[in-house]
C-alpha cells in the first residue's frame, strides 16, 4: 500500500514534535506538508525536515489523505472554513489536535458528515516518546481508525477512548502532563542551586534523575508508590523530604492544577466552539 500523504495545518510547536517524530520513524518527507502564514515558521520546516510547505491551506489539504488541525483552538474554526469545500470533495481524515474543541462542531464547520479524529499527544511525540489519546466520530471507517492509531503510534503510544467527554481529562493529564514534569525539573534545580551546588551539576543530576526514575517506572514491574517506596528508608533523607512534600500539600496540589486544565479544556470548547 502506497504511503498516505498528511497535511498539517498550523506548523507549531506541536506540527515540529509530530513532523520530527513521523520523520524519525521513517515517514518520507515528499508525504508531509505543513501550512502555516508564516514563511519563518515554513523555512523551519523545510530547512529541519525537508518537507512541503505552503502559506495556502487549501494547497496542502488538497494533497492530503490526512489533514492535521494543528492551529490554536481560537483559529480552528476559521481554519476549518478554508478547508471545507476541499473536504467534501475528497473526504480525507481530518485529525484535530486542538485542545478542547469538540468533534461535532469540528465536523459541522468542515460542512458536515466528516470523518473526524480527536487526538490529543504530546510534544515528547519529537522523540517517538509521545503519549497520544484518540477518539473517533461515527464517520470514521475502520480503515481511516486504522491509519489514525499507525500515525500516532508511529511517535509513541496511541490509545483510544470511547467517550469524547475524556478527552478534557486526556489533556489535563498527558496533553499539558510534560509541562508539570519539566516544571517539577526546574523546581528541583533551583532548590539544588539555593544548596550551593554548581548549576551546571545541578542540572545534569536532575535531568538525569528524571530520566532514570521515568525509565524504572516504564520498564520495571514495580508501580511509582512501591519504587518510591524503596528509595525512602526509614528516618532518612527522602523521608524528611516527602514529608515536607506532603505537608505542602503536594497530592492536593495537582488534584487542583489537573482539575484547572480538565475545566479549561471544556470552556475552550463554550468559548470557541459551537456557533
Ligand atoms: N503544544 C502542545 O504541547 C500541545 C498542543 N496541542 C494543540 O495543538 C494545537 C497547536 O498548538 P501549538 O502547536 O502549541 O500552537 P502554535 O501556536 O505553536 O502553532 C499554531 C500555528 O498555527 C499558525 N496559524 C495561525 N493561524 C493559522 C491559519 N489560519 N492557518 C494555518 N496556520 C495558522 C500559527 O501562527 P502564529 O503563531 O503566528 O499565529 C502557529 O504557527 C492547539 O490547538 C493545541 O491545543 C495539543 C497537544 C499538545
Ligand atoms: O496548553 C494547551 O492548551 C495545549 C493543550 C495541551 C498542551 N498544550
Amino acid at each position: 500500500m502506497s504511503e498516505s500523504t498528511i497535511a498539517f495545518i498550523g506548523g507549531g510547536n506541536m506540527a515540529h514534535s509530530l513532523v520530527g517524530g513521523l520523520i524519525a520513524g521513517g515517514r518520507s518527507p515528499q508525504h508531509l506538508w505543513v501550512a502555516d502564514p508564516f514563511v519563518d515558521q515554513l523555512d523551519t520546516h523545510r530547512h529541519r525536515h525537508g518537507i512541503n510547505v505552503t502559506q495556502e491551506n487549501t494547497e496542502a489539504a488538497a494533497h492530503a489523505d490526512v489533514i492535521v488541525m494543528a492551529v490554536k483552538p481560537q483559529i480552528l474554526r476559521e481554519a476549518a472554513a478554508q478547508i471545507a469545500s476541499i473536504v467534501q470533495e475528497r473526504q480525507p481524515l481530518v485529525l484535530s489536535i486542538a485542545a478542547g474543541l469538540r468533534e461535532p462542531d469540528i465536523s459541522r464547520w468542515l460542512g458536515g458528515n466528516v470523518p473526524v479524529v480527536r487526538a490529543m499527544p504530546n510534544t515528547p511525540s519529537l522523540l517517538r516518546c509521545g503519549a497520544t489519546a484518540l477518539y473517533a466520530n461515527p464517520s470514521v471507517s475502520a480503515a481511516q481508525k486504522t491509519l489514525a492509531e499507525e500515525i500516532m503510534a508511529a511517535v509513541g503510544m496511541a490509545l483510544w477512548v470511547d467517550e469524547e467527554a475524556h478527552m478534557d481529562a486526556v489533556t489535563a493529564t498527558s496533553g499539558s502532563g510534560p509541562a508539570y514534569f519539566f516544571l517539577v525539573m526546574e523546581a528541583m534545580e533551583n532548590a539544588a542551586r539555593s544548596l550551593d551546588l554548581p548549576p551546571e551539576l545541578a542540572r545534569r543530576l536532575v535531568l538525569q534523575t528524571a530520566l532514570g526514575a521515568a525509565r524504572m517506572a516504564n520498564e520495571g514491574d514495580d508501580d511509582p508508590a512501591t519504587l518510591r517506596e524503596k528509595v525512602t528508608s526509614p528516618g532518612g533523607t527522602t523521608a524528611a523530604a516527602l514529608e515536607v512534600l506532603r505537608e505542602q500539600g503536594l497530592e492536593e496540589c495537582f488534584r487542583k492544577a489537573l482539575t484547572a486544565a480538565r475545566d479549561r479544556s471544556q470552556t475552550l470548547s463554550d468559548e470557541f466552539g459551537r456557533d
